[in-house]
């Protein structure tokens, strides 16, 4: 059987042609980057201050779950500098001359993006500090007690680390920042403007409540608004559609299995054993793995996150609970007493206990 955590359409998608479409899509500009209001204002008088001063920027910091647009902004930066753009990533620099390389090649003003900036090993961060603080890096030559340190002075540039998990980041890194945008998820609203510039760009016919449609599919994440726009594209190509309405959009992502919140199979499988072969909890991890099938890890780390965020499940120390909405979203009536703080009461919790239990963004990413 094929794993429900395989194929969906809410995960993945690191092919090359996905990413070819990726960057077809990536807005260019600023003001064509939609939602995350706060970030963009605080962005946008960072780079206009560094251009009055005529100094290269800040360095900035970009951190938030996968698809929020920590890669766009990256590059919207670079382009609103008029700066040349160099990418690498954390785990593309494991040696520190990995890192020496990069940044002894740099150009005056340059912009560097390091993606996962988290996974970067230690001597090549300790590296880094330097170069970020005082544009100097110290090369080491030789080996032993022969080996020398050579300073060598480094043209201004502008990092931009990103990272899905800013927790994970040593604080001598993060102090080094002098602008951190934490991205948040997308509202229904943001995603349909999002959807709408996609639209225009696909040359695709739309109804305003067909955006919507999809807009609540997408797990508050433009990435997967763009990818649910195509699959629905290849749907109305295939079934003749021509504008593309709320029932069309929902047909199409029904038959890809992502519901009408943007669950996916997992997802619903999860939630499903929970209440139905579990009475709603609480069930251990490893007994709910196995009523889906699957390894508690994929559990853990591919379908909760999700299911915690929307308040679909709770997780407790005597094991996961369905909420409320869980029994609602599945087309159930909820239980009698056994929402809510009842519930909490009956696994030995107080009000207060239940707050934290609920996994931080950190966690969730
Ligand atoms: N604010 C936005 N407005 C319009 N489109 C967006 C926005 N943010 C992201 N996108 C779209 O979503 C896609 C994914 O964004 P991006 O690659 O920047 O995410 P990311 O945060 O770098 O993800 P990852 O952590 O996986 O690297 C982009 O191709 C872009 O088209
Ligand atoms: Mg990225």
């Amino acid at each position: 059987m094929e794993s429900p955590a395989e194929g969906s359409l809410v995960r993945g998608g690191d092919e090359p042609e996905e990413r070819a479409i990726e960057a077809a899509l990536r807005p260019k500009n600023l003001d064509d980057f939609v939602g995350q209001a706060r970030v963009r204002q605080q962005l946008k008088l960072v780079l206009e201050a560094s251009r009055l001063r005529g100094k290269s920027s800040d360095h900035v910091l970009l951190s938030g779950p996968p698809g929020l647009g920590k890669t766009t902004l990256a590059m919207i930066i670079a382009a609103e500098m008029n700066a040349p753009l160099r990418i690498s990533s954390g785990p593309a620099i494991q040696h520190a001359g990995d890192l020496a390389a990069i940044l002894s090649s740099l150009s005056e003003g340059e912009v560097l993006f390091l993606d996962e900036i988290h996974r970067m090993s230690r001597p090549a961060e300790e590296m880094l500090y330097m170069a970020m603080e005082d544009f100097r890096v110290d090369i080491v030559v030789g080996k032993g007690a022969g080996a020398t340190a050579i300073p060598l002075e480094l043209p201004p540039f502008t990092l931009v680390g990103a990272t899905t998990r800013a927790g994970l980041l040593p604080g001598p890194l993060r102090d080094r920042f002098g602008f951190t945008g934490h991205l948040e998820f997308y509202t229904v609203e943001e995603l349909e403007l999002v959807l709408r510039r996609s639209a225009g760009l696909l040359d695709l016919k739309v109804s305003s409540a067909g955006f919507s449609e999809i807009a609540g599919r997408s797990r508050g994440t433009p990435r997967i608004a763009n990818r649910l726009l195509r699959r629905v594209r290849d749907w109305a190509l295939v079934h003749g559609v021509e504008q593309i309405d709320a029932r069309a959009a929902g047909a199409a992502l029904d038959m890809y299995e992502v519901d009408s919140r943007g669950l996916d199979r997992l997802d619903r499988s999860v939630l499903d054993a929970l209440v139905t072969k579990f009475g709603g909890g609480p069930v251990g991890l490893s007994t709910l793995a196995i009523a889906v099938g699957e390894e508690p890890e994929t559990v853990e780390t591919v379908a909760e996150p999700f299911l915690v965020r929307e308040g679909l499940v709770g997780r407790t120390p005597r094991g996961r609970i369905a909420m409320a909405a869980a029994w609602t979203h599945l087309g159930f009536a909820v239980p009698d007493g056994v929402f809510g703080r009842e519930q909490f009461a009956s696994v030995g919790l107080t009000e207060e206990s239940f707050q934290p239990l609920l996994l931080e963004d950190d966690e969730l990413a």
